[in-house]
């Protein structure tokens, strides 16, 4: 039985949405109607098909053969998209033998936040997910397709991607994913060295080779920050070939169901008989169902940026509210660094996603009645898949987790509440996430050290000015500031205050990595400095309150003091160099982060 939250949940988000969601879907089905562009005249497919080989051309031009757009965000730079260089090439061949026909449509930009923290460049991040979308929607304008596969991984890449695609919501989707690298230095060990390094006690050399041992060959980073959290969402959104989130790049498994992506993806279109639209697929439930997987994880809190901005692409209005009030019924069911000491690679051995779905499905958490890329029904993505005799094959993962440290069951959970919280105040609301962070760390009440900047808040460390209890806050890092960066550089220093025996916590209109943990961090601030937001009225010194227990953020202060507060205003030329400038109209027209921190204005 459906749990009744999760229940009442999904029936809210479903007639708030209403309106919304049925103008989606009349233009849906006005695209699926028309099919690919009938106005195309024989110049213009001459245009489709000039680079296209004879045996292409001949499939074309007889019709009735689905036709695939092969979406891709490859580059390597990041090291969780290298394994996807040779991925056009398969899945062409693998179309071809079903049948089809296909083109690479289009490439779309993809950032690495490892290699940019705390830099200029983290300034693009977020916005880059919108302007992978839009590069989507650009690449599938052709409107020549049947159906689209979208290969990426990364933060902002899978949100994009998604985005982007259900802006063309009557074609087909597969997602189709790369996996993690295998394990190499721990990250807590990782995590540790650099705590090392920013106390002074470890030299720059120790701090390379410890980088260089944890991040070591293609695929996914191994901790469970926001791409491997991507990867989990679109397996609940039933977007994956099942099962396929953590296998490791370059396995004769991983080959396998790279194809299985062509295959699945024929089958859902037109042509295939079993017509399954994305913006069909994505609907209420599955995006409630997105939802509880990364609540029930410990995922990344850029989750509470790109579920909105998601669901809103599929003409849903959903709420931090929503993830609040289900929060309190998802128990934390999985241990994984940053929440835990254990990596994707030991969480996918111990039972992954396949284990987690299974317990969620049982106690009435997911919805199992979602439509899903193989077929009506999230239980097929309770199972794991594997090759027999290089066939592959599902089976079911045993009822126990492997590894109790890792997974545990509903009945027996880490966590009865899965740690998001929405703390609210006279500062306005924020997001925090517990799961990472020890429960005597949950509440702090201690005088704020205001900066405008990460880096001025990291020299004030290095020159030894962060004594006693201290709430940081560093503002002026939201979305309209300047694009919302994370701000993971200040863990480290901030986790050594905390083993000092010092107070601290985090306040800040920006974000964290999904990797941050440890130190209690209210994040995603809203309203935000730079727009007038409370936040641009405190003061060093003054007295703030985080308790995530009891949902509060509050600065304690007499009302009409704090009124006529003057406004500090953004610093200047904070976004001047590095390509920052070419981003003005973005900052400009950008949304909230409760609305999920987007500058896609749609009409
Ligand atoms: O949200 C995230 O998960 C991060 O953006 C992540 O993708 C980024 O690479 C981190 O900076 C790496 O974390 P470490 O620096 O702790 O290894």
């Amino acid at each position: 039985m459906l749990n009744p939250v999760v229940e009442r949940i999904t029936q809210a988000l479903e007639e708030r949405s209403k309106q919304r969601r049925d103008a989606y879907l009349s233009t849906l089905m006005q695209a699926a109607e028309q099919g690919r562009n009938t106005a195309h005249g024989c110049s213009n497919l001459a245009h489709v098909m000039a680079a296209q080989s004879d045996e292409q051309r001949l499939i074309m031009r007889q019709g009735g053969a689905a036709h695939i757009a092969i979406i891709s965000s490859y580059n390597d730079m990041l090291s969780a998209h290298a394994p996807l260089k040779d991925y056009p090439d398969q899945l062409k061949a693998a179309l071809y033998r079903y049948g089809a026909s296909a083109q690479f449509a289009s490439g779309v930009p993809a950032m690495c936040d490892g290699v940019t923290q705390g830099t200029a460049g983290m300034q693009l991040s977020l916005f880059s997910r919108d302007l992978i979308a839009q590069a989507t929607a650009v690449g599938l304008s052709h409107a020549v397709f049947d159906g689209a596969l979208y290969l990426g991984v990364c933060d902002k890449i899978v949100p994009g991607l998604l985005i982007g695609a259900l802006h063309f919501g009557h074609l087909p989707a597969v997602f189709v994913p790369a996996g993690p690298m295998r394990s190499g230095l721990s990250n807590p060990e990782k995590a540790a060295v650099r705590e090392r390094y920013a106390a002074g006690n470890a030299t720059r050399d120790e701090l390379l080779e410890a980088e260089l041992a944890a991040y070591h060959e293609p695929g996914t980073c191994t901790f469970y920050g926001t791409a491997n959290t991507n990867q989990l969402l679109m397996e609940a959104l039933g977007l994956h070939v099942p099962g396929s989130a953590f296998v490791s790049p370059g396995s004769k498994l991983r080959h396998a169901l790279t194809d299985e992506a062509a295959r699945l993806l024929i089958e859902n279109t037109t042509q295939g008989g079993h017509y399954l639209p994305l913006g069909e697929q994505i609907n209420a439930k599955a995006l409630i169902n997105g939802a509880v997987a990364i609540l029930s994880s410990g995922g990344s809190t850029n989750h509470t940026l790109h579920l909105p901005a998601i669901a809103r692409a599929a003409g849903y209005e959903l709420l931090w509210e929503d993830l609040a009030a289900l929060s309190k019924v998802v128990p934390l069911l999985a241990h994984v660094y940053p929440s835990g000491v254990a990596d994707v690679n030991q969480f996918h051995a111990a039972g992954g996603v396949g284990w987690l779905f299974a317990q969620l499905l049982d106690a009435g958490l997911m919805h199992s009645d979602v439509y899903t890329i193989a077929g009506r029904g999230l239980d097929r993505y309770t199972r794991e898949p594997y090759l027999q005799t290089g066939r592959l094959c599902w089976r079911n993962i045993a009822i126990s987790p492997l590894e109790k440290d890792i997974l545990r069951p509903v009945i027996a959970p880490f966590a009865t509440h899965s740690g998001l919280h929405m703390v609210t105040g006279n500062l306005g609301r924020a997001v925090i996430k517990t799961s990472a962070v020890q429960e005597r760390y949950w509440s702090i009440k201690a005088p704020a050290r205001v900066f405008d900047c990460e880096a001025d808040a990291l020299e004030a460390y290095d020159k030894g000015r962060l004594n006693g209890d201290l709430i940081m806050v560093v503002r002026f890092q939201g979305p309209a500031a300047n694009g919302m960066p994370e701000l993971h550089k200040l863990m480290p220093i901030l986790a050594n205050l905390q083993a000092k025996g010092q107070k601290v916590a985090l306040v800040t209109d920006g974000r964290l990595s999904g990797a941050s943990g440890k130190v209690l961090a209210a994040i995603h601030l809203t309203p935000e400095a730079a727009k007038g937001g409370p936040l641009s009225r405190v003061q060093d010194g003054d007295i703030l309150e985080i308790d995530a227990k009891h949902d509060c953020l509050q600065l304690h202060l007499a009302e009409q003091e704090f009124a006529q507060r003057p406004t500090v205003q953004a610093p200047r030329n904070a976004t001047a160099g590095y390509g920052l400038q070419l981003f003005a109209a973005q900052r400009r027209s950008v949304g909230p982060a409760d609305q999920g921190a987007s500058f896609l204005i749609e009409d």
